[in-house]
């Protein structure tokens, strides 16, 4: 209560003896033209794959806010969770991310439609009402027979998947066929048959994993390097026309069997897929909103979520004592909606706040009233919050690396609500988030009531890309040292400047074209692994 108090004492503070103007921000000298960009360069000391070692060095360099110049745009870095709380205090009625450009772009010429994920605005805010509902917990909770069934067959399937020594080989991509059927039910109120031996069956769903694991690694190109796709189609984005295309094409052949089954027997559709239900009957949205809208909760929902499980049962096979609790506790206690193992619940907590899948929470400040570490900040600014930076930090947590659940259930010592974020936060938080954790949960239960031992092999790329993003190189000094022995580095270096100039001028034009203070979008790699 006395440390509820005292932030809540220095968060008001922070607020009101306010002196200090946008111009004072610490940060890195910029150079001419490209600001800070080179930072993140070949040329520079950090790493652009290792992103949040960078920001991690930046914080011990600047302190809790820093200016960054990335090109034209001017963005902040902050690393103080009551700051994060300004952030969002301040998102406004259509908060606003960087845009994921290039998808936007080819939604808009191939469907007149951009979808949830990367539109801002008034339209973001009319597409998002007809998603809230994956939000109701009783609308998640009714689906809680069905997901449970999955969940059976997966944990089952594993046993046929285990080798001599007890380990699923490359588990992540279980993992994603499990999120794929777990989702499947909702979004298409069909069983995918993810876990069948039929081979056709396997054949589509492999494709969709696939695809997905694809798209996502193009927008994220599209996202963090120059906009070449304004000149020419590049690799990446027709990867992104293609996938979009085969994601819309899988949803239209699902939809099909649904619409039909839906207009034989509304009622019973209405009590068995809730969610669908209230897509389909939507007046105010047209077909292909309504296809897009479905594809996007897919899509939402595969990546993350397997990731998630994996880095748990990654996180519990490293710690045997926490298997054995949880174990315990679920032989004891039998779970239900609602009614779910607290340490299982401390233990997701706990995985997320070390390894997130996002990169952090970014918005756009939507009033000049802002004030952040004392600093005024303008309405426009691109403000990022460095959650996964924070979450790991000493300061907020004793032994911060140390993987230790039980830290959630000490009410007194109740950690800061806007330290670990891995939803996000406010209006635009994530929709899937209860049906994530319902399926997660689980997942793992399921598998601890089989006995499964928790033994974890990742070798697939995902994975791997995620656990060197996320680990904290030692030394930056020696990254870069080794970095600038390379012979073929200056040849890179030229180019990254070229591309660099290259990029502002076309962010600047794109800035002419289009007004809006989401250009800021394209600048910089902001979210390193926006898995949604
Ligand atoms: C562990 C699993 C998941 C994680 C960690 C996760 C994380 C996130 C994050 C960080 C955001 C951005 C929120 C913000 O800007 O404040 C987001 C957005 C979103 N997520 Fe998830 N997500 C997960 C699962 C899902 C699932 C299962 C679905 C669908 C059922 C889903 C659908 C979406 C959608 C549609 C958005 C865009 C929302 C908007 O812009 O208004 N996600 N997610």
């Amino acid at each position: 209560m006395r440390s509820l108090l005292t932030r809540k004492f220095v968060y008001i503070s922070r607020n009101y003896s306010v002196n200090k103007t946008f111009q004072d921000i610490p940060g890195p000298k910029p150079l001419p033209l490209v600001g800070n960009a080179l930072l993140f360069s070949p040329l520079g000391p950090y790493n652009v794959s290792r992103l949040l070692d960078g920001f991690t060095d930046l914080q011990k360099q600047y302190g809790d806010i820093i200016k960054l110049n990335m090109g034209n745009k001017i963005s902040l870095l902050i690393f103080n969770p009551d700051d994060i709380r300004s952030m969002f205090q301040h998102e406004g009625k259509y908060p606003q991310r960087p845009t994921f450009e290039a998808l936007k772009d080819y939604r808009e010429k191939k469907y007149q439609c951009v979808g949830v994920v990367p539109d801002n605005g008034k339209e973001w805010y009319r597409l998002r009402q007809n998603v809230q509902t994956l939000l109701k917990l009783k609308t998640v909770h009714s689906y809680w027979n069905k997901q449970q069934t999955v969940a059976q067959e997966f944990s089952a399937g594993l046993l046929s998947k285990m080798n001599s020594d007890g380990i699923v080989k490359d588990f992540i991509q279980h993992a994603f066929q499990y999120s794929l059927e777990a989702i499947g039910v909702v979004c298409y109120g069909k069983r995918l048959n993810c876990f069948s031996n039929n081979s056709e069956d396997s054949r589509v769903n492999k494709a969709i994993v696939q695809a997905n694991v694809q798209f996502l690694k193009a927008l994220g190109e599209t996202f963090h390097q120059p906009p070449w796709w304004k000149l020419w189609r590049t690799k990446a984005y027709k990867v992104i026309e293609s996938t979009q295309d085969f994601m819309l094409a899988t949803a239209v052949k699902y939809l099909e069997a649904a619409r039909k089954k839906l207009s034989e027997n509304p009622d019973l559709f209405l009590e068995e897929d809730p969610i669908l239900y209230h897509l389909l009957e939507n007046q105010n949205l047209s077909e292909t909103e309504k296809n897009l809208l479905v594809t996007e909760i897919f899509q939402g929902g595969i990546d993350a979520t397997g990731t998630v499980i994996t880095m748990m049962l990654y996180e519990l096979a490293r710690n045997s004592s926490i298997q054995t609790a949880i174990y315990a506790d679920l032989m004891k206690n039998k779970m239900k909606p609602g009614h779910i193992s607290p340490l299982l619940r401390a233990c997701l907590k706990e995985t997320l706040r070390l390894h997130p899948t996002a990169g952090g929470s970014s918005r756009i400040i939507d009033s000049d009233a802002c004030v952040l570490s004392g600093y005024h900040v303008p309405k426009g600014t691109l403000v990022v919050g460095v959650n996964p930076v924070i979450s790991r930090m000493g300061c907020h947590f004793s032994n911060p690396l140390k993987f230790d659940p039980w830290r959630w259930l000490q009410k007194a010592e109740a950690p800061h609500p806007y330290i670990s974020l891995p939803f996000g936060h406010g209006a635009r938080m994530c929709p899937g988030r209860r049906f994530a954790e319902q399926e997660i949960l689980l997942g793992i239960a399921e598998k601890y009531r089989l006995l499964l031992t928790a033994r974890v092999d990742c070798t697939s790329h995902p994975m791997k890309k995620h656990f060197r993003a996320m680990q904290v190189a030692d030394s930056f000094s020696d990254l870069s040292k080794n970095l600038r022995t390379q012979l073929s580095l200056s040849i890179i270096a030229v180019m990254w400047i070229l591309s660099s100039v290259i990029h502002v001028v076309l962010m600047q034009q794109a800035g002419e074209r289009d007004d809006q203070i989401n250009s800021n979008s394209g600048s910089f790699m902001f979210l390193m692994e926006l898995y949604v």
